[in-house]
């Protein structure tokens, strides 16, 4: 007996071969299958571009923030190329870069400086890099001048900072200039700045890190965490806060841990730490 379920098959029309039949079978059912798929990629295109219009509407867009000025300024001094790895150069370029993209999307911004921009950190840019030559200068400007020639007559006016000094930064003052050392050296070059800053008669401090943070390893942190960090201090106010937005979470210590191995660690690994 024939199974009512089984699926009739159309007669074979007069005239027609059984494998010619067959083909046009297949070509229908290709056709039909092909309209239902071109259905099914509408609607995900149309679905994919709703929920992108909803995020959009609940993202601030990122160049059209209202930025305001936080009313002092910052030295990043590349004096020290030649005291870099490679791959070291490739880092404190991408640390620039960070820091370039830190000023435009916080709702204070600062004028950043690059001095003594040249030389293999310039080759990378101009070869890796080139729409730099395109980036805002209210977000960023490079010279090619070293630090001592662009310093103001008024030396009580810039604050070079370092780890290596007991004085502590306080606060920031509208109208001062404060330099940081553009160098990723993995702790090799202790004191470099402090050195420099001391031979320039540029008064030197540190960030008041262990006042109001608990941090594992040393207290060295990368160029473009500590470029962050000054344009962030006008939003936040508070130091704490601004550590606690910024060093990255390895570095602070959990309450029970006390120092670990991590010690070890910071030193060898820490990349995006110095
Ligand atoms: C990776 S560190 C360079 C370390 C380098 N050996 C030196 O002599 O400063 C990059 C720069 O970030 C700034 N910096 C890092 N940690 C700091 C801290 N705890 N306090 C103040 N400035 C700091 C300094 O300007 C420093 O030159």
């Amino acid at each position: 007996m024939e199974k009512s379920y089984q699926r009739q098959k159309p007669a074979i029309p007069e005239g027609m071969s059984k494998s010619a039949w067959k083909k046009e079978q297949k070509r229908l059912r290709w056709e039909e299958n092909r309209e239902k798929m071109r259905e099914k990629r509408r609607e995900k295109r149309k679905a994919l571009k709703e929920t992108r219009k909803l995020k959009n509407a609940h993202q601030p867009k990122r160049d059209k923030i209202e930025q305001q000025e936080a009313g002092y300024s910052v030295i990043v001094d590349c004096d020290f190329d030649s005291l870099m790895l490679e791959k070291e150069i490739v880092s404190m370029s991408n640390q620039l870069v960070t820091s370039y993209a830190d000023n435009k999307k916080y709702p204070y911004r600062v004028d950043i400086l690059v001095t003594s921009f040249g030389n293999r950190m310039k080759e990378r840019f101009d070869r890796v890099l080139p729409h730099y030559q395109n980036w805002k200068p209210e977000h960023m400007k490079f010279t090619e001048k070293a630090l001592e020639s662009v310093l103001p007559e008024d030396l009580s006016k810039v604050v070079y900072l370092t780890a290596d000094t007991d004085e502590k930064l306080e606060t920031l003052e509208p109208g001062m200039t404060y330099i940081v050392g553009g160098i990723v050296d993995k702790g090799r070059h202790k004191l470099l700045c402090k050195n420099k800053a001391d031979k320039l008669g540029i008064p030197t401090k540190r960030l008041p890190i262990d006042e109001y943070i608990k941090v594992s390893g040393r207290r060295v942190l990368a160029t473009s965490h500590v470029v962050e960090m000054l344009i962030r201090k006008r939003e936040f106010n508070s130091w704490k806060d601004v550590f606690e937005a910024v060093i990255p979470m390895r570095k602070v210590k959990k309450p029970s841990c006390g120092v670990t191995g991590d010690e070890k660690e910071e030193e060898e690994s820490s990349n995006d730490c110095n």
